[in-house]
């Protein structure tokens, strides 16, 4: 790469660098950094990759190179623990409203008209919280750290009933990680893995909107569903401006630390640039915390019901309890400044940039 290469890559979508699951040799990208003198490498992707990053540190410490290690978090789906947000995050949340304000529009062009929005988000609901909250016509928005049932008092059949009879259209944000358990008992189907491992999804938009039309023909229900699943649309485009200026900061701060021989991940902490050691940002994954305010604004913006017994809600401030409870691994002194061995903090704070 040259200047002149990538004078203008961060107005194109995708990724000039290619990416990947799976198929690494750890032992080999190691080879390959000692062979060609590498001494800075800068490793840009989600929690999978700052997990790679991590094992590639901890095989230049074994090897005792002086090699300083950059983990840059860019994932749409904010998954990766301790920072404020990852790169990608803000621009999938403004591309994921025209795919709501699509169904909105398509919703309340029809009688008892449903429309329902498939949004990333594995393990963590983020997006989908986020566009929910900001486009405000979302009825509802479920995501798989919260977990729903369909039928019943309290159910999402009951609800949509409801809904469309007060208002006549309604609008329905699923994050594709949601459900998978609800499928699994109804499609059961092998647990399949990518190459990085990462469980393979069952569709749960498309899943659901079977579901939905069952349900609303079993009760001679006259309704119109319209799925739309926007997923690599939101994902291709190139970064707003936001982001834009977060990936700006997030390199120059990404290149202070490894030019000041520190290995880290580097983001930001409370609206400060920051260097984590790696096995902090690895050791858990960020998730909604659906006892948190944020999730509870959601809960009243769309009215939806919590699907949450008293014990789901004591379950999940338990384990919001032990996971916040993080043990710190012997010996995992990362920032090593001039590559010595000293341990500074958790996270050391960046004056400027
Ligand atoms: N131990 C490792 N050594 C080198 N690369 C690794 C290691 N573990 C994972 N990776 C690389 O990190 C990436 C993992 O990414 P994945 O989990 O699929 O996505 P994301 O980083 O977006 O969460 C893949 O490109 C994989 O090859
Ligand atoms: O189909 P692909 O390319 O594996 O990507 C789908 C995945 O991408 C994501 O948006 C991001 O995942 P990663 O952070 O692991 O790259 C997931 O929510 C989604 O399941």
């Amino acid at each position: 790469m040259t200047p002149k290469s990538v004078n203008d890559i961060h107005k194109r979508g995708g990724t000039v660098l290619g990416s990947s699951r799976g198929g690494h040799d750890t032992h080999k990208i190691v080879d390959n950094i000692q062979d060609r003198g590498i001494n800075q490498v800068y490793i840009i992707g989600g929690d999978g990759t700052q997990k790679g990053a991590y094992e590639i540190f901890k095989e230049i410490r074994r090897r005792g190179l002086k090699v300083a290690v950059a983990g840059i978090p860019k994932t749409i789906d904010n998954d990766i623990a301790v920072i404020d947000k990852s790169f990608g995050f803000d621009t999938a949340v403004e591309e994921a409203q025209r795919a709501i304000d699509a169904a909105h529009v398509e919703a309340s062009s029809a009688e008892n008209g449903i429309g329902l929005v498939k949004l990333m988000g594995r393990y963590s609901g983020f997006i989908a919280m986020y566009a929910t909250l900001a486009s405000r016509d979302v009825d509802c928005c479920l995501i798989p750290e919260s977990p729903f049932f369909l039928e019943g008092e309290g159910g999402l059949f009951e609800y949509i009933e409801r809904r469309l009879k007060e208002n006549n259209h309604m609008v329905i944000v699923v994050a594709e990680g949601a459900g998978q358990d609800l499928i699994a008992k109804s499609i059961p189907v092998a647990d399949q893995l990518d190459a990085s491992g990462n469980k393979l999804l069952l569709d749960v938009g498309l899943w659901l909107t079977h579901k939905i039309k069952d349900h609303c023909k079993s009760k001679k229900m006259e309704m119109t569903i319209k799925y739309i699943d926007p997923t690599y649309m939101i994902r291709a485009i190139p970064s707003n401006a936001s982001d834009n200026v977060y990936c700006t900061l997030l390199a120059h701060s990404a290149i202070h630390g490894a030019m000041a021989g520190y290995s880290f991940t580097v983001g930001m902490v409370n609206g400060r640039h920051a260097y984590i050691p790696f096995h902090r940002v690895t050791s858990t994954r960020n998730k909604v915390k659906i006892t948190d305010r944020m999730w509870a604004r959601l809960l009243s913006s769309t009215n939806q019901p919590s699907f949450l017994s008293k014990e789901d809600i004591m379950e999940a401030r338990e384990a919001e309890r032990l996971a916040n409870r993080l043990p710190v691994p012997a010996g995992s002194s990362e920032h090593t400044k001039k590559h010595s061995a000293s341990v500074l903090s958790n996270v050391v704070t960046v004056v400027a940039v």
